[in-house]
């Protein structure tokens, strides 16, 4: 078994794993408990929407669902938007009213703008920005909200075709021609409409010269889907990537037994589609022809001994729990009215109502109880004591509504379609992002890149932990977000087993636990078995359990898992096989995210996304999850920030005029005279000048040092020659007085040759490439 992104592994594993994989259709019959309780897998707790909302936009929490069969339902296209089913095709002129009370067009239209995140009576921040109408208010911008939602319908209908301004156009009348060219312009440039990944929308080459040279920092979704669009807009785009693999906190991994008779896909991070309307994933999927799983309702929950939870206790405790979220909902808003900005913990709140009105006083109720609050910390993957009971749910209002979904074979089959085609330069950790007017220059652990601009998608993990220098450092409002806004952990235990003993028919399992302080470990199982190709298990490890779990060891974990899972199935007489392999998730560790997602912690708000997703200067610019104020902490989320910044970066660059300075987002392009450069070394002293490297003060770290001899000994003026030291050498040469003395030291005890300007070699011209590019940045 092994720890993903950590170095720990155990012995190989027990040799049941030799069976051979069970046939799935006649796997053992879904684990009883055949009253299911209803769906319980609340993702928040949900506000409705203030308007206009249909109950089919509305949507529940992360693993919910609302089909009750005891089939895998797969999605097909028909399925995947349901609002749009209820769109007449092809498109015809405008209808106000169906008189028989069925929706109009426009309603139709409008829903689906509502579904991707448009008000229904008033423009986007983006679209005032982008002054998509002359005048604010009034007819114009009534109107232009008709035409908007009009042509965002209709290419959702057809996503894998390009649409153009003359097809979107058809159904306008024409006196509104300046309209639909407004509101084609802000879909086409904020990814709303021609995006993604079928054949209409491969990338087209960079034109020459590019509109202007990008950096792209991390290739997770954000930092993909943003290099995609930076690239159809004419942008020269490099993305550097510090893992060897894209994708980042979307990662599938492959499991199989030793002979490869049985395999699976693991989704070791982001795996469920939350919400499948209006979700930009659930676009590609068409385009891309994958199929969704549906995640079926159905999540029998076990007592510690193995037997199922009464179904009259369960739904119980489940509704006075959604009774102490909402009374925990009023206590907030009158304290916001009186007191604006006081905060509590979310658990503290909970826990106080829970004593006062005596809810889940037994011991079985009790331990229900804390299975709802575990499910609630790993939605948010926050302890309850650190939520801000303020602003926890501030995003449910924007929730993507419909079902939730998996990728069967898992989300890599996106990042792989995702990152086809994109220049990626892996193994480069980012350590510090230099900027100013002329342009940015990132240094990695072993480049530099100078480009126009640069797009950070690193997770807050990792900017929380100032892994990345800022120079000059960020303004104080984004380093205070960047401190105020949480982020959590969740983890993760994916078993492949010889065969599914847990039975096909269902997707979830949970289990209680006697012990508070481990409720969050093992509380969920997802069975991957009808979308991973094979008898896949992943445990979900939440709250405390999951801070202790980075520690914990392998072999342990496996133990108790096992033991849970025995628990469970053995007085049922099915008998718990050993797992062929098992891996186990660090994300607290794991020094390019240092955690899983972010919350929205004690004293922070909504507003600190906000802030987070600010650019500095025009010159850098940031995506990711923790940049979506509406959808953190999803893949969606990640993605339709990536456009955003595209977005942002494409009129900034209009704004600005940036045009590109350099041909290749390399340094090695720079055209300086050595003499330029050594008009003001790092150092000098006799006939020796040194210039350090400017990404890196270690005194390991290599420099160049030039020595003039002198015109008396050439007789034709000062011949310069040159050496590769480290700095303490530099150190050591300085100090020692005259450069014959100095000369004798790099010759017989640092055994350095001076050589010409053409003799430093590959790792001379690097750091040469380096050195230049800081000058003609600063
Ligand atoms: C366990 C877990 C379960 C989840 N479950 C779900 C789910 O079911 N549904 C859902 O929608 N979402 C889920 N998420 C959240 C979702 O995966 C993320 O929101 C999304 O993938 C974030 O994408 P991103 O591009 O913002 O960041 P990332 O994917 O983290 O990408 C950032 C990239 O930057 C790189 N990087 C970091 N530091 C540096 C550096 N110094 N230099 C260069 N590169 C660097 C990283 O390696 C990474 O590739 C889950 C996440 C986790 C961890």
């Amino acid at each position: 078994m092994e720890t993903e992104d950590a170095s720990q592994s155990t012995p190989p594993p027990d040799p049941s794993h030799s069976t051979p994989p069970s046939d799935p259709s006649q796997s053992t019959p879904p684990a009883e408990n055949p009253e299911s309780p209803p769906a319980r897998k609340r993702r928040r707790r949900r506000k409705q929407f203030p308007e206009m909302v249909p109950s089919l936009s509305v949507r529940s929490l992360r693993p919910q669902s609302t089909s009750r069969s005891g089939t895998a339902p797969l999605y097909n296209d028909s399925m995947i938007d349901e609002l749009l089913q209820l769109q007449p095709r092809p498109p015809r002129r405008r209808s106000n009213a169906g008189g028989d009370g069925s929706l109009s067009d426009l309603d139709v239209e409008a829903l689906v703008a509502l579904s991707v995140g448009f008000a229904s009576d008033s423009l986007s921040e983006d679209e005032i920005l982008s002054s998509v109408v002359p005048t604010l208010a009034g007819p114009i911008q009534s109107n232009y909200i008709i035409v908007r939602n009009h042509i965002l319908s209709r290419w959702r209908s057809t996503v894998s075709s390009r649409l153009s301004e003359s097809h979107a156009m058809e159904s306008i009348r024409s006196e509104h021609k300046n309209l639909v060219s407004s509101a084609f312009s802000f879909l086409s440039s904020h990814g709303f409409i021609n995006f993604g990944l079928a054949p209409a929308f491969r990338l087209p080459a960079v034109p020459s010269p590019p509109r202007a040279n990008v950096v792209v920092i991390g290739a997770g979704i954000a930092g993909l889907a943003a290099a995609r669009q930076l690239i159809t807009f004419g942008f020269k785009v490099a993305i550097l990537e510090a893992r060897s693999r894209p994708g980042g906190r979307v990662h599938t991994r492959k499991m199989c037994s030793d002979d490869g008779s049985i395999v699976a896909a693991a989704d070791l991070g982001g795996s469920v589609l939350t919400g499948i309307n209006g979700n930009p994933l659930g676009v590609l999927a068409r385009q891309l022809g994958f199929p969704l799983h549906k995640v079926r309702d159905v999540c029998p929950l076990y007592l510690p001994d193995g037997r199922p939870v009464d179904t009259a206790t369960d739904s119980r405790v489940e509704t006075a729990f959604n009774q102490l979220l909402d009374k925990a909902c009023k206590l907030r808003e009158s304290i916001l009215e009186e007191f604006q900005s006081v905060d509590v913990s979310l658990g503290t709140a909970l826990e106080a109502f829970r004593k006062a009105h005596g809810v889940a006083e037994t011991p079985e109720e009790r331990m229900l109880l804390n299975w709802h609050l575990a499910n609630l910390e790993y939605a948010n993957a926050a302890l309850l004591s650190d939520l801000s009971m303020a602003y926890w749910d501030q995003d449910d209002p924007y929730e993507m509504g419909g079902d939730h979904c998996f990728i069967p074979g898992g989300n890599c089959r996106f990042v792989r379609a995702l990152a086809e085609d994109i220049p990626i330069f892996y193994n480069q950790t980012v350590s510090r992002i230099h900027y100013g007017c002329d342009g940015v220059l990132v240094y990695t652990n072993d480049q530099a890149f100078h480009a126009d601009m640069a797009l950070c998608t690193v997770p807050l993990g990792v900017l929380k932990k100032g892994s990345i220098v800022f120079d000059p450092e960020l303004p104080p409002p984004k380093q205070d977000a960047i401190k105020r806004l949480g982020f959590g952990l969740l983890n993760k235990v994916a078993m492949l087993f010889p065969h599914d003993f847990w039975g096909g028919g269902i997707d979830t399992f949970g289990h209680l636990t006697e012990d508070p302080r481990q409720r969050g470990e093992f509380f969920l199982f997802y069975s991957y078995t009808s979308v991973s190709g094979g008898p896949l298990l992943v445990a979900l490890v939440a709250g405390e359990s999951a801070i202790k779990f980075e520690n914990s060891s392998p072999v342990e974990t496996v133990e108790r898992v096992l033991g849970v899972l025995r628990g469970i199935f053995t007085p049922k007489g099915i008998e718990v096989p050993a797992p062929i392999q098992v891996v186990c998730t660090r994300w607290g560790s794991d020094k390019f995210t240092y955690g899983s997602y972010s919350y929205v912690a004690i004293g922070s708000s909504g507003d600190d996304y906000d802030v987070l997703a600010e650019p500095v200067g025009d010159r850098v610019f940031f995506a990711g999850e923790a940049t979506n104020r509406k959808y953190p902490a999803t893949m969606h989320g990640a993605l339709l920030s990536g456009f955003r910044e595209a977005a942002n970066i494409s009129r900034a660059a209009k704004r600005s005029s940036i045009l590109s300075t350099t041909d290749r987002v390399d340094c090695r392009e720079e055209q300086l005279d050595l003499d330029d450069l050594y008009q003001n070394p790092d150092l000098s002293f006799g006939s020796f000048s040194v210039l350090y490297d400017p990404c890196s003060s270690s005194s390991d770290s290599i420099s160049l040092l030039r020595v003039g001899i002198g015109e008396r000994k050439t007789g034709s003026g000062l011949l310069y020659l040159y050496a590769l030291i480290s700095k303490r050498h530099v150190m050591e040469l300085h100090d020692i007085d005259g450069d014959a003395r100095r000369l004798s030291l790099l010759y017989r005890n640092f055994g350095t040759k001076l050589v010409g300007r053409d003799g430093l070699g590959s790792l001379g011209e690097n750091l040469l490439g380096r050195i230049k590019i800081d000058f003609s940045v600063s």
